[in-house]
């Protein structure tokens, strides 16, 4: 489709209340894997030129329900229907014929190609002569439809995440989108690019694009969402104005009676563990740099602590964390972990000096294929051989699954049939039976709920105590506060404020990051 003939939204959305039916109306949606029931029925309807947030726990069925109207999995019941009147969706062009358009979490792009064969790319599909110059003023017209300022020449990969994410809506609204998907639109960017980002969203539901958002944050919903619909266990369990609604009925929708309950006993603990000054120093850094991203860290954990580092994806914390895990030696200075110098001599010894590691791929960390129960007894197999014989692993993972409240988990089914945040508890649950004397996690909370994310703030703190220490690295200020006996922020490769005031805010962590 040119852009000429590309149905550009255009004039004012419907207000609220008329009595235009929804762009896209869900009805009744299931959807059985197996023996597993991830959708029992679901209603949604999304508004012309609306910003709709789809909330759940982990495992409570949002990506099903999203790749159900993207075509992607074919729902078993329930009907679909597109500005009030009924259509198939039997596969991915249906969906896309319709205007639904999905922008998933790992972004579809192609690193090597330039932003204008990204977005038009599809165009020119059969034709034997590129004519470069249409391409190319066809790509920007898209690129203003989002107020991108990017030169259509670039590489994609020479691009931020934040900016790749623009490139994906651009692409999605040029090609006819009615209704854009975003699947976690803001884990992996930084507090500028979250901004521009909702103002691009906001500016273009004004135009009548409507947006479905589906996200763990509930600040965000509250600040750019127009309405919300939750589900949990495959049902909806409301759709709520979000004028009208506060972040603790949010939270109160999202996680149930059950997870209320849970939740009311960790509020009642200290939030904030007290600094320890006095323990055994398990890691000594002294300016650091390894480039391109580590130029100069210097500082101590002691046992007993748990040290958080805040920074977004440039700051460095990740390729710090890694060097302590066995991946990559330090450039410069030194770097001093459980007495041994890091020399990047590999995960493997990492382990067997008795480091930990949670890294921010997920999926790289586990093996999908493989079932829960492997997966969590991996690390302690490694460690120690086979101390527990399989019975014992499942037994083992059986309390695990329970303490973390892993959605439809059962010991056997394999770690890739887990939702996402479900699939980093495992990775989590991995280094609970036999806690390391040092515990490093990179944005352990990822794609968590929160429900989950207070169980990992506990679960941190637990493996920091009996003369250990945990690292937390992320770009989550929230995560970082709560776990942390000492906050550091870190900055383009550089440690540039440190906090073991117990009174450390989010916006003192941010206003040091930025
Ligand atoms: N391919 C599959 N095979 C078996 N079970 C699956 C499969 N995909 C999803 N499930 C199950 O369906 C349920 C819903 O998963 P879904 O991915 O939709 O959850 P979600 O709400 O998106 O979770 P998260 O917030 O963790 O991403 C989960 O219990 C999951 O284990």
């Amino acid at each position: 489709m040119s852009p000429a003939t590309a149905p550009t939204p255009s004039g004012p959305a419907t207000p609220a209340g008329a009595a235009a039916p929804p762009i896209v109306a869900l009805r009744g949606i299931a959807k059985t894997y197996g023996a597993i029931r991830a959708l029992r029925g679901v209603d949604l309807e999304i508004r012309r030129g609306e910003v709709h947030a789809l909330l759940g726990e982990n495992g409570a069925g949002k990506s099903t329900l999203v790749k159900c109207l993207a075509g992607a999995v074919i729902a078993d019941e329930g009907e679909f229907l597109v500005d009030g009147e009924p259509v198939a969706i039997g596969g991915p062009t249906d969906a896309l014929d319709v205007g639904v358009r999905v922008v998933y979490q790992e972004l579809a792009l192609f690193p090597t190609l330039s932003v204008a064969e990204n977005v038009v790319g599809g165009e020119l599909h059969g034709q034997r002569r590129v004519d470069w110059r249409r391409l190319r003023t066809a790509a920007r017209a898209h690129l203003d439809m989002v107020e991108l300022d990017v030169d259509v020449d670039t590489r994609i990969e020479q691009l931020s995440v934040g900016t790749q994410q623009m490139v994906e809506v651009a692409r999605a609204l040029g090609s006819g989108g009615r209704l854009i998907v975003l699947d976690e639109p803001t884990s992996a960017l930084g507090q500028d690019e979250i901004a521009q980002l909702f103002r691009s969203i906001r500016r273009l539901a004004d135009q009548g694009v409507s947006f479905l958002l589906v996200t763990h944050f509930l600040e965000d919903v509250i600040e750019h969402a127009d309405r919300a619909t939750i589900i949990r266990d495959g049902r909806r369990v409301a759709t709520v104005d979000v004028a009208d609604t506060t972040k603790d009925e949010l939270v109160g929708h999202v996680v149930g009676d059950a997870g209320r309950a849970l939740r009311a006993g960790l509020a009642g603990q200290e939030l904030r563990l007290p600094p320890r000054p006095d323990g055994e120093v398990l890691v000594r850094a002294a300016g650091v740099r390894r480039p391109p991203s580590v130029h100069e860290m210097s500082f101590d954990v002691r046992a007993g602590e748990v040290v958080g580092i805040y920074g977004d994806l440039a700051s460095g914390h990740a390729a710090f964390a890694e060097m302590l895990f066995g991946l990559g030696a330090p450039e410069e200075g030194e770097l001093e972990v459980l007495g041994h110098a890091a020399d990047g001599s590999g995960t493997r010894r990492a382990r067997d000096r008795g480091i930990g590691f949670v890294p921010g791929d997920r999926r790289a960390a586990l093996a999908l294929e493989q079932p829960i129960f492997k997966n969590m007894t991996l690390a302690t197999l490694q460690r120690r051989g086979p101390l527990l014989h399989e019975g014992g692993e499942r037994t083992v993972a059986e309390g695990l699954i329970d303490r973390l409240r892993v959605a439809n988990g059962t010991p056997e089914l394999p770690a890739g049939a887990l939702s996402g945040g479900n699939q980093q508890k495992v990775v989590l649950a991995r280094w609970m039976i036999d806690p390391p004397r040092l515990m490093v996690l990179v944005e352990p909370t990822r794609g968590m709920d929160v429900g989950a994310k207070a169980e990992v703030v506990d679960i941190v703190r637990s493996l920091a105590t009996d003369g250990r220490a945990a690292i937390v690295v992320s770009s989550e200020p929230e995560i970082v506060l709560d776990c942390a006996t000492r906050v550091l922020v870190a900055k383009r490769g550089r440690i540039v404020a440190a906090f073991s005031d117990r009174t450390v805010t989010k916006d003192q962590l941010m206003r040091e990051a930025f």
